[in-house]
């Protein structure tokens, strides 16, 4: 049976008696003790808490009571709102590319863990509901009406998933009445619709932005729900970054208030990888490759020339993801500036001094900076300009420029040297190409997941790969919070250890002032 019934509405029901269900050959017993309902978005939280090494109590909380807590974060159904609709055994049953497949379908109990690195007595803690087909469907093929929006930034691999939903639709369910919405969420009431076969999306994995053109703002949920009743629309399928699921999670609310039998599906997407509890997102690893051939110039440039300084500016609003792992796999970069690590200028560790020892050491160097570093002290320079896009996205100040500017000056003020700057900037070049083969893949299986996901009448959920394997994920665990470098990981450190740049962190400032001060007591002193 599946675990998308246990949510505390369908519990009421008489009919469907989730458990006891098998789990990794364990058999689970759980009581339920109390609930959480979060009523934003569904969400239902599953605690169970083994009791012993046979028997599992089941608790509804956020809370993880015990050594071997196990939760289940689910996504909404629609039997949750819709307890009557009726349900069909899965098309892909019949289907010849999985007549060969060991398991078609994937079962009820299957969850993928948060956190795979765990201690022997730690809690198991939190999962999702593993993703893929389902034996039962809650649509009938011919009778979905599907859409597909694509909102937001640009990002290689829009094209591959907007061609693998519509594909997927069409050859595994037989589903032909798929319209794509253009222009973003404002195309649903101000744009024309159209229509998607998978002749119209053969080629588009091959090309860059998105077939159906995107946008920022306008979002309006009252009006896009009016528009998706209005055309008979039965599955949703939104593409786009925290913004865009942050606004599919209000359609949902609205579908559901409204009862309607309307799958809502988020593919996450951004180029900055910022979206929370997904491995990576679609586009990403494209970018760093694309970023390689600015770097690659740079490095060129820079080493022909005496005291050649070359920067690069790539994309990273609030983390600096592009920029690190860009670095990592250039090796020609001698310091990495990103949003999360505040560096100094000026000063024992700072920028200048480090510009200046590698200028001696090697002649030249490389600095990467990602567009939303040191934005305080560009804002310092250009007081009251606070300027938003049309979706509330603070716009940044060139830092790129900003840098390059100070570095120069600095130079040639304090040493009466010439810097050799060349500045590249390749922001948008790095996102308006269509995505590598590895990101092709992934977007494939992004669609294909989300296709199941819909048609087995999942809702108001995001897709994407938790620790290699494909799961769906509330929108609002996607959504609260901002995927970021981490300093105090590993992979900062291991950067470091790569570009031997400083880390400007806070005993390197607090360093600086004692020396500072320990200097001007010796002038003063004599
Ligand atoms: N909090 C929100 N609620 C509803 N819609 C939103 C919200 N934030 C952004 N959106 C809508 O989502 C779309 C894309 O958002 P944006 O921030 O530009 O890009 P991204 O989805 O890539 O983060 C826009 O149409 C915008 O109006
Ligand atoms: O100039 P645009 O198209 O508004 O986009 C710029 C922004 O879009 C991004 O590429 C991605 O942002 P989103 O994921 O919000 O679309 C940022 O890195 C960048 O700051
Ligand atoms: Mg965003």
């Amino acid at each position: 049976m599946d675990l998308s019934i246990h949510s505390p509405l369908s519990r009421s029901s008489p009919s469907l008696s989730p458990f006891p269900f098998n789990f990794k050959n364990t058999t689970l017993n759980p009581v339920f003790h109390s609930s959480i309902f979060d009523s934003r978005n569904l969400q239902i939280k599953l605690l169970l808490s083994r009791q012993n090494h046979q028997h599992i109590r089941a608790q509804v909380s956020d809370q993880i009571v015990n050594d071997d807590g196990f939760v289940l974060e689910d996504v909404p159904h629609l039997i949750n709102f819709l307890p009557d609709l009726p349900s069909y055994p899965n098309p892909l049953q019949k289907s010849q590319a999985y007549a060969i497949v060991k398991k078609t379908f994937v079962s009820s109990e299957d969850a993928v863990a948060q956190n795979i690195v765990l201690q022997k007595d730690t809690p198991r803690g939190v999962h999702f509901r593993r993703a893929g087909p389902r034996e039962k469907v809650y649509f009938k093929s011919d009778e979905v009406r599907a859409c597909i929006v694509t909102c937001g930034g640009l990002c290689p691999g829009i094209n591959t998933v907007i061609r693998e939903i519509v594909c997927s639709l069409n050859y595994m369910y037989g589903v032909d009445n798929i319209l794509g919405i253009e222009g973003g969420y404002k195309g649903f009431y101000s744009r024309n619709t159209t229509t998607l076969t998978p002749k119209v999306v053969n080629d588009i994995h091959k090309r860059g932005g998105t077939f159906l053109c995107t946008s920022r703002g306008g979002h309006d949920t009252k009006k896009i729900v009016d528009n998706i009743q209005d055309r008979g629309i039965n599955q949703v399928y939104i593409i786009g970054g925290d913004g865009t699921q942050r606004g599919a999670a209000l359609i949902y609310k609205e579908v559901e208030k409204r009862g309607l039998p309307i799958a809502v599906a988020g593919i996450p997407k951004t180029i900055d990888n910022d979206i929370a509890v997904i491995d990576k997102s679609f586009g990403f690893d494209t970018a760093v490759e694309e970023a390689q051939r600015a770097i690659n110039a740079a490095h060129v440039e820079a080493e022909s020339v005496e005291n050649g300084v070359g920067i690069v500016k790539l994309m990273g609003r609030y983390s600096g993801f592009i920029a690190m792992f860009a670095t990592l796999a250039s090796r020609d970069v001698d310091c990495c500036l990103i949003p999360e690590s505040p560096f100094y200028l000026e000063g024992r560790g700072g920028l200048f001094d480090f510009v200046e020892q590698r200028l001696k050491e090697n002649g030249h160097l490389v600095i990467v900076v990602a567009e939303g570093a040191g934005q305080e002290y560009v804002a310092q320079n250009m007081p009251g300009v606070d300027e938003k896009d049309a979706s509330g996205n603070k716009l940044l100040l060139d830092i790129g420029l900003w840098l390059t500017q100070k570095i120069k000056d600095h130079f040639s003020k304090v040493h009466k040297m010439t810097i050799n700057m060349k500045y590249i900037d390749p922001t948008y070049m790095i996102r308006a190409i269509p995505s590598n083969a590895s990101d092709n893949i992934y977007c494939t299986l992004l669609a294909q997941s989300a296709v199941h996901g819909a048609m087995a009448g999942y809702t108001g959920f995001t897709v994407g790969p938790v620790n290699s394997r494909h799961a769906y994920i509330p929108i609002a665990r996607v959504t609260e919070a901002t995927n970021t470098v981490k300093l105090t990981d590993r992979m900062w450190a291991r950067l470091l250890a790569s570009t031997n740049q400083p880390s400007f962190n806070c005993s390197d400032v607090l360093q600086n002032n004692i020396t500072g001060a320990i200097n001007s007591m010796n002038t003063n002193s004599f």
